[in-house]
């Protein structure tokens, strides 16, 4: 039997001990599942109250159960849900039982929604919000995916293929209109209009997006610099709490520390690292190794040094900002400019606290230009801007080339009708698929 038509199971809810747990059922088989483990069948929607038996009749537990017929249900399959008590030996004999059943097994990361998205349940669009939905830590990464799982972006996209469609069909008509020689220029000139501001419109949708497509996997700030100028005690005043130890010992910090920040709603890793300096300390070789390779990937550098230290050598691209610590301890004020400095450069006491709001606001401010400050952002990931950039492209060439023959505008409109047909899942979409659901987390 192909695994789509196996009927599958998985923990929906989170980890275990937990009061209660959900697992949920999907596919063919759901519905002999439920009538045997709960003895009877529940009335569809309904939350029944129900003590569950194994097939060898022993209870199993007191559980509720919810049974969803197809195809009016989250995959469109027969769901049924167990809402169970969330302990890891309840959900062992629930699985057991479950398993023991012909043709049902142990769903695979993301099967469900896929299973959902292959009956029509949802466009790939909205799978994909569904998944950021799941994975947002922060309040803008939230609504952003909100904006996806709504269908905003969906919506769009299928319009715009309509009418991409449409406008080809003009041209194409116009072909089979012309046995001999030209195409009436009156079918195609409404088409190249419709095709020039599809165009104009698919385009400010990229621009007023900003970089919000950024949102899902956040700003990565390195804090990096000479050993002992207090890294870790600044990562720990961001972070609120002791993740990195401190000590008057230089070279203490030999791994790369990290942590989430919620800066303003939106997602910031802040990453401390081991001290640059040369050393003949292989474990702080391998640390400072580390330290330059995260610094050079990160977004943004905060470059700390005490007294006249300057900014140390770098590959990276990321901008870099002067941070000057222990201003407690001489007579330097918070936050004076450097002299003919360009790059930003603010002075600290990460440990007594001093010009860290100034610093906290700059980097809120940092991250508002980075992610783009449009709120009506409908694009979610660099995969929907790429097909979009694409479709423009497309929709650009076939206005250039009409000049050259009608075939060839009509066949950059079937690419940009398939660009879009992709975004939304449609078109020759099964490699993508695999890449894309297997990130989802298991039981959904
Ligand atoms: N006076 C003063 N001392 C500080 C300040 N910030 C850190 N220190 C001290 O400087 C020393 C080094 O601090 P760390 O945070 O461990 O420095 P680091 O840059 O992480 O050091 P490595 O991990 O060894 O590279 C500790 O003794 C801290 O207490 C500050 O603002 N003022
Ligand atoms: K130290
Ligand atoms: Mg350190």
């Amino acid at each position: 039997m192909h695994p789509r038509d196996q009927t599958i199971f998985a923990l929906s809810s989170g980890r275990p001990p937990s009061a209660i747990a959900i697992v949920r059922v999907s596919g063919p088989m759901a519905e002999t599942v439920v009538s045997r483990l709960a003895g009877r069948m529940p009335v569809p929607r309904m939350a029944t109250r129900a003590l569950l038996h194994g097939q060898d009749q022993r209870p199993i537990d007191d559980a509720v159960v919810l049974w969803f017929p197809g195809p009016a249900s989250a995959t469109g399959e027969g769901v049924a849900e167990f809402h169970v008590h969330g302990g890891r030996a309840v959900l062992a004999a629930l699985f057991n039982a479950l398993a023991a059943f012909e043709n049902v097994r142990a769903a695979e990361p993301g099967e469900f929604t896929r299973r959902a998205f292959e009956n029509g349940k949802l466009d790939l669009t909205e799978a994909e919000g569904l998944d950021d939905l799941i994975h947002a830590d922060t309040e803008r990464q939230r609504r952003q995916a909100l904006r996806q799982l709504k269908g905003l972006l969906g919506d769009r996209a299928r319009d715009w293929r309509e009418r991409i469609i449409a406008a080809s069909a003009l041209i194409e008509a116009g072909i089979d209109f012309s046995d001999e020689g030209d195409v009436p220029a009156e079918l195609i000139a409404p088409a190249l209009a419709k095709v020039e501001s599809l165009r104009d419109e698919i385009r400010n949708v990229l621009a007023a997006q900003g970089q919000s497509e950024r949102l899902r996997d956040g700003l990565v700030v390195a804090i990096a610099g000479p050993p002992n100028v207090g890294k870790s005690t600044l990562i720990n005043q961001l972070a609120r709490r002791d993740v990195a130890i401190v000590s008057p010992h230089a070279g203490t910090t030999r791994d790369v520390i990290e942590v989430q920040l919620d800066l303003d709603g939106y997602p910031v890793t802040v990453i401390d690292t081991a001290g640059i300096r040369e050393t003949d300390d292989p474990v702080e070789q391998e640390g400072v190794r580390r330290a330059r390779l995260r610094a050079d990937e990160a977004d943004l550098v905060l470059w700390l040094a005490d007294g006249a230290g300057e900014v140390g050598a770098h590959d990276g691209a990321a901008p870099v900002w002067l941070v000057r610590n222990k201003i407690d301890l001489d007579a330097m004020r918070p936050n004076e400019p450097g002299e003919g400095s360009v790059r930003p450069e603010f002075g600290i006491s990460a440990a007594r606290g001093d010009g860290l709001p100034e610093l906290i606001k700059a980097l809120v401010s940092f991250a508002h230009d980075y992610f783009g400050t449009s709120e009506g952002g409908l694009i979610g990931r660099a995969r929907q801007r790429k097909l979009l950039q694409e479709t423009v492209e497309s929709l650009s060439r076939s206005l250039d080339v009409i000049e050259l023959g009608e075939e060839l505008a009509a066949e950059e409109l079937r690419r940009a009708a398939m660009s879009l047909g992709r975004l939304l899942g449609r078109v020759d979409v099964e490699d993508i698929l695999d890449v894309i659901f297997r990130e989802f987390c298991v039981g959904k």
